[in-house]
């Protein structure tokens, strides 16, 4: 027997919540995704290898060998569960960013609304080299609104998005237009 393609995988273990956590929002629960051993690893490998497989951005790609990004960055906090696999997978590092307060030196803030409410991130300012690329990682695109937030603090820190991949995206709520340029990968659209 085949394999299923890795959307149907995601899409047959993933579980829709209506009404959650506020009313007329349906809540795409990845965590049964990732509590699956080979749903995770293909979906963290996929991520790790989004880049590479892009046309669009092979023109960063410093040779052969070159997956076209220098470290991760993931948004707290369901991106943290993604971000450190992929980065381990990748071989680089892994930076976060958090939700306010969270971060003890020097940072860069963000507010920005989410499908459901509104928020704050931060990044260190020093959490990136200056040109480095960065692959930002998030499990859900929904409105747009928190990875927006992210790419700005990336670019406010010096770091260069090389692109933002994510597990699902919500197409309906427009977040892939919100992020033009930036080259957007998901590997389930729903
Ligand atoms: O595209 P948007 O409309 O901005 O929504 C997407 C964001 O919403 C969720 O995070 P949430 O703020 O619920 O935080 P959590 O990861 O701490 O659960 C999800 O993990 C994304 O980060
Ligand atoms: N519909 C949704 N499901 C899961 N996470 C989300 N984050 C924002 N919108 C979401």
């Amino acid at each position: 027997m085949t394999a299923p393609p890795l959307d149907q995988l995601i899409a047959s273990i993933a579980v829709d919540i209506p009404d959650f956590p506020e009313p007329g929002v349906v809540f795409r629960d990845l965590t049964p995704v990732f509590a699956d051993a080979g749903a995770f690893r293909l979906v963290v490998e996929a991520l790790a290898a989004s880049v590479l497989e892009d046309p669009r951005v092979a023109a960063l790609g410093g040779g052969p060998a070159d997956q076209g990004f220098d470290v991760v960055v993931g948004v707290e906090a369901r991106g943290f569960l993604l971000a450190a696999a992929v980065a381990l997978a990748a071989g680089t590092g892994v930076v976060p960013v958090r939700k306010a307060g969270k971060l003890p030196r020097q940072t860069v803030s963000a507010d920005y609304v989410l499908e459901y409410g509104t928020a704050t991130l931060e990044m260190h300012t020093d959490s990136l080299v200056p040109g480095q690329r960065v692959l930002l990682v998030d499990d859900v695109l929904a409105t747009g609104g928190t990875l927006e937030a992210a790419v700005g603090l990336v670019e406010q820190v010096g770091g260069v998005v090389s692109a933002v991949s994510v597990v699902v995206e919500l197409p309906a709520l427009g977040g892939r237009e919100r992020l033009r340029p930036h080259t957007v990968h998901a590997l389930w659209a729903t």
